[in-house]
C-alpha cells in the first residue's frame, strides 16, 4: 500500500482506525538526537480525537510507546517503532455500510482496488493513520530543532470566514490556545461557532490550514524532479481530505507583472543574502532560498455527515446511506499537526540527502 515514504529519513506506518493499533516504523533518522518522548506525546495530543466538541467525540488517549531504536533517551541509528493502541473503536457504526458506499469517502475506491475493504472506521483510509505521521513527524521536528528550523501551521480558513492578516503580523503562539487553533482569537471564536452550528445541522465543512516555516537553511530541495515545492505538495496531498496545495504566491501571483512579483535580492547589513519581498514562498527553482517557506493547504468538508445521501451498494442498487457514528465536523483543527508533521519529513530528509551527497570521499 504504498507505505514507504522517504529517501532516508524514511517512514512506514501500519494500522487500522479499528484494528488494535497504529503505528511506525522510522528508519533512517541519525543517532544520538535526545529523544525528546514527552514532546513527541504532545504533538500526538494536539491531533487526537475528543480534544472539543467540534471534533469528533472518539476518547481515545493515543498515549505512544517507543518499541525499539531508542537508548538511554537517544537515537541509536537503528529502526525506531512507535506504536498507539485503539482503545475507542465502536464498529457497530459502520456494520450499515458493510456493503454500501459512503458519498466522497473511500469505500468505493479501496473496494474497486482491493476487492474487499474494512469498512469499519474506514479502515486504512481513516484519518486515525496520522497518529503514526505525527509521531514520526514530532521526531524530525526534534532533528530540524536543532539546525533552528521552526514549524508553525495554523487554520486561517473555515468556509467563508477568512483571515486576512498578513502572517508577519499574527502572534503564532495564539494558535494553541483555542480549539480551532487560529491564532486570532476574534475569528478563532467566530470559526468556532460556524462549525458548532454545521454540527448541529449534520453536515461539515471544510477549511485551510497554512504554514510558516522560519531558520530553514537555503540549499534544501532538488532542482530537477524532487523540487522541495514539489514534495512539499506531495506531502500535503497524501494527507486525507485534502484538495489543494499553493506556496509563495500561488495562484494570487497570477495576477502580477513580473515586475511586481520578482523578489529583489540584497545583502543585509549582516552580509546575508536576503530579498525584499517573498513571492516566492522561499524556495526558487525547487532550492529554498534562505527566506521563510510559505504555503497553503485546502481541506474539503468531510465526507460523513449526519444525514441521508442517495448512493450504491456492492451490488449496485440504488441505496440510502445513513450518516452514524462519531466524526469530525471539520478537520481543519486537527489536522493542523499533521501539516506541520508532514512538512517536518520533507525538510529533514532533504536536509540528510544534503549531508550524505556533500559527505567527504
Ligand atoms: C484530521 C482528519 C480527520 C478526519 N475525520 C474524518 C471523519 O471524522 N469522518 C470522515 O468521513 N472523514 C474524515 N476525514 C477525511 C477522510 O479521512 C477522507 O476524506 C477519506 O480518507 C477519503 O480521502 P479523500 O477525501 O482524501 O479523497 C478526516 C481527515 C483528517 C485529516
Ligand atoms: C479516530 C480518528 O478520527 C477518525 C477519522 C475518520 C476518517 O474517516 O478519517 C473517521 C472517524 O473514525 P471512527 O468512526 O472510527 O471514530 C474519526 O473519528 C483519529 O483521528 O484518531
Amino acid at each position: 500500500m504504498g507505505s514507504i515514504y522517504g529517501k532516508i529519513f524514511q517512514i512506514s506506518t501500519f494500522g487500522e482506525s479499528h484494528g488494535a493499533a497504529v503505528g511506525v516504523v522510522v528508519q533512517g533518522c541519525p543517532a544520538g538526537i535526545n529523544f525528546d518522548l514527552d514532546f513527541i506525546q504532545s504533538e500526538l495530543d494536539r491531533r487526537k480525537p475528543g480534544q472539543s466538541r467540534i471534533t469528533t467525540q472518539r476518547k481515545e488517549a493515543d498515549s505512544v510507546e517507543v518499541l525499539s531504536g531508542v537508548f538511554e533517551g537517544k537515537t541509536t541509528g537503528t529502526p525506531i517503532a512507535m506504536l498507539v493502541w485503539n482503545g475507542d473503536q465502536r464498529s457497530k457504526d459502520y456494520s450499515h455500510i458493510a456493503d454500501q458506499f459512503r458519498p466522497s469517502h473511500a469505500d468505493y475506491t479501496y473496494f474497486i482496488k482491493y476487492g474487499l475493504r474494512d469498512y469499519r472506521g474506514g479502515g486504512r483510509s481513516s484519518a486515525r493513520e496520522t497518529v503514526a505521521r505525527v509521531a514520526a513527524g514530532a521526531l524530525a521536528k526534534l532533528v530540524l530543532a536543532q539546525l533552528g528550523v521552526d514549524i508553525k501551521a495554523y487554520v486561517s480558513q473555515v468556509g467563508t470566514l477568512k483571515l486576512q492578516t498578513p502572517v508577519e503580523q499574527l502572534d503564532l503562539s495564539l494558535t494553541e490556545s483555542n480549539a480551532v487553533r487560529c491564532p486570532d482569537p476574534t475569528m478563532a471564536e467566530q470559526m468556532f461557532q460556524y462549525i458548532d452550528e454545521i454540527r448541529k445541522q449534520g453536515d461539515s465543512v471544510g477549511g485551510v490550514i497554512s504554514a510558516y516555516i522560519k531558520g530553514c537553511p537555503a540549499g534544501l530541495g532538488e532542482p530537477v524532479f524532487d523540487k522541495l515545492h514539489a514534495e512539499l505538495g506531495k506531502a500535503m496531498l497524501s494527507i486525507n481530505a485534502v484538495k489543494g496545495f499553493e506556496y509563495g504566491s500561488g495562484f494570487d501571483g497570477v495576477a502580477l507583472r513580473g515586475s511586481e512579483h520578482n523578489d529583489v535580492i540584497v545583502k543585509d547589513a549582516d552580509g546575508k543574502v536576503r530579498t525584499l519581498t517573498n513571492h516566492s514562498g522561499g524556495i526558487q527553482g525547487g532550492i529554498s532560498n534562505g527566506e521563510p517557506i510559505y504555503f497553503r493547504v485546502g481541506f474539503k468538508p468531510v465526507a460523513t455527515i449526519m444525514q441521508d445521501q442517495d448512493s450504491i451498494n456492492e451490488k449496485g442498487d440504488k441505496i440510502t446511506v445513513s450518516g452514524k457514528g462519531r466524526h469530525d465536523p471539520c478537520v481543519v483543527p486537527r489536522a493542523v499537526p499533521i501539516v506541520e508533521a508532514m512538512a517536518a519529513l520533507v525538510l529533514v530528509d532533504f536536509y540528510l540527502r544534503n549531508r550524505v551527497i556533500q559527505m567527504p570521499a
